[in-house]
């Protein structure tokens, strides 16, 4: 693909950026790093793929739209960083903590008895048939089971199985509780449960187990 292979993604961490084996030292939580309209612009890429996922451009607007994003890829080209210093996954302030690749959630309570958010699929998640496509779903599990293992253990798990039970539809741009909690744990091993239900109707259920990194582990 054009413009990918020679992009240098991984930029090698520096001095300050503070991680330890696979994962943070600190929790490094900011609601500073990108400014205060790093949100904003985080929302404006959602827009955009909003559109381009239920676009059909003439051949003239695709390469105006292709000379467009090549401009704005090379202005983002002179700030990357290594990704203990982005501000995407970190910023706590914002939906999914600014992390562009998450459906936008917000936490609404979270703790060691477990985690309420609520999540809002958006268009470009669409599966078919005007619902959700399941493996967002899984993402969105995924994303707060681990933050309901993170709680309750004080540190960082890794996910070893995930099981998705899809119960019915779910449908997008519809705000819809999602709640993970951990069920019971051996040692390192975290069992966790979740459910995302739509009012009273359950769209699906998580069964999965998340694994405690031990200190340094990568
Ligand atoms: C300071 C305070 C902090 C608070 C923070 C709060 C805020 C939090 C904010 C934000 C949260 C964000 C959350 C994000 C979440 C996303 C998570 C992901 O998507 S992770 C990517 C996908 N997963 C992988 O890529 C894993 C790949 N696999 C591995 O790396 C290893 O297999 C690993 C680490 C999972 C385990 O490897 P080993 O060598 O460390 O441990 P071994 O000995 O193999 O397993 C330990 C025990 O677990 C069992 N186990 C391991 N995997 C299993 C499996 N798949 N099924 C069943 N058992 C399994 C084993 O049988 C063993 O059990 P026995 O101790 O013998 O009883």
């Amino acid at each position: 693909m054009k413009g990918a292979p020679d992009q240098q993604w991984n930029v090698p961490a520096g001095e300050n950026s503070q991680h330890e084996g696979g994962f943070r030292a600190d929790l490094a939580v900011t609601t500073e790093r990108g400014g205060p309209t790093y949100g904003e612009m985080i929302e404006q890429v959602r827009l955009f793929m909003d559109k381009v996922r239920y676009a059909s451009p003439t051949p003239a607007l695709a390469d105006e739209v292709i000379e467009d994003l090549k401009k704005l890829n090379a202005k983002l080209d002179t700030m990357l960083v290594d990704e203990w210093t982005s501000p995407s996954g970190t910023r706590i302030d914002l939906p999914s903590r600014g992390n562009i690749t998450l459906p936008p959630y917000e936490i609404r309570d979270g703790g060691p008895d477990g985690v309420d958010a609520t999540v809002t699929f958006r268009p470009f998640h669409l599966g078919g048939n005007g619902v959700a496509h399941g493996g967002h779903v899984a993402i969105a599990f995924d994303d707060l089971g681990g933050m309901a293992a993170a709680l309750k253990l004080g540190g960082v798990a890794r996910t070893g199985y995930l099981t998705v039970n899809y119960r019915s539809l779910t449908p997008l741009q519809k705000p819809l509780a999602l709640r993970t909690w951990v069920e019971r744990f051996e040692g390192r091993k975290y069992f966790v449960r979740g459910t995302l239900h739509d009012g009273d109707r359950l769209c699906a259920e998580m069964d999965a187990l998340f694994i405690a990194l031990k200190p340094g582990q990568a």
